[in-house]
């Protein structure tokens, strides 16, 4: 579980992108398990977009939403199986969301939206899930139904990356930290990466550092 995290502006959602295939890039290169990432291998990257990004009035039931993640395989002509059927429903049943099936994307809580579209990037047997800021604009009860979720997937195996601006909860619960401001400046375990040193060469003054019984505390302004 990598929290990836820095000041606005700093290209969290870009690298995000560049990893989907969603913007060029001019420099370096991008490896998913170790191969380019042609279309057989993007399949593996399960993508949820940030909440600004989905249009919540489109008319389209949950599990719609869910078999959407099913389109890269089957493409966009042939009809669903019984699997993709089943992946969608085990998908739902994952995020805890089965009871939600019919109803429409739009009438559900923030959090129940992250974790629909969670379940979409499941239905499509994605090993690497990338959330952009999954948790801004959701209640702390929410936030922490859908952390526990990601842990619970990173047990099984996948590989969780998460932009977020909550930086306590990327030093409580991440495995890694990757500090942006349209370079890497820094990667780690997130005590290595979170020394005031490293967060002022990020955030410059938007951050004040404090020390609260020991630990670093860093509060983002403006
Ligand atoms: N390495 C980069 N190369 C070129 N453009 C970049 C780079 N990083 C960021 N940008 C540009 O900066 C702008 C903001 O980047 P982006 O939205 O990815 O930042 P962010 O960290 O996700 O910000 P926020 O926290 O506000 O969502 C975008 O227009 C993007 O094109």
């Amino acid at each position: 579980m990598v929290g990836v995290i820095g000041p606005n502006g700093g290209g969290k959602s870009t690298l995000v992108k560049a990893l989907l295939g969603l913007v060029p890039y001019e420099a370096g290169e991008v490896e998913i398990l170790g191969r380019k990432p042609r279309r057989r291998v993007r399949r593996l990257v399960g993508y949820v977009p940030q909440r600004e990004e989905v249009d919540w009035n489109f008319p389209v039931s949950v599990f719609d939403v869910v078999m959407m993640g099913r389109v890269p395989a089957l493409g966009l002509l042939r009809q669903p199986s019984r699997r993709d059927r089943e992946l969608v429903t085990g998908a739902l049943e994952t995020v805890g969301m089965a009871d939600h099936a019919e109803a429409r994307i739009g009438e559900l809580s923030g959090g129940q939206q992250q974790r629909v579209f969670l379940a979409r990037a499941l239905a499509q047997e994605a090993e690497i899930l990338l959330l952009d800021e999954p948790v801004s604009g959701v209640d702390a009860l929410a936030q922490h139904e859908i952390f526990d979720l990601l842990r619970r997937l990173q047990d099984r195996g996948k590989t969780v990356l998460v932009t977020t601006h909550d930086l306590t909860c990327v030093t409580e619960r991440f495995n890694a930290a990757l500090l942006l401001n349209r370079r890497v400046v820094a990667y780690g375990p997130p005590d290595e990466v979170f020394t005031p040193e490293l967060l002022n060469a990020a955030y410059g003054s938007h951050l004040r550092i404090i020390d609260v019984g020991g630990r670093t505390v860093a509060i983002e302004e403006g």
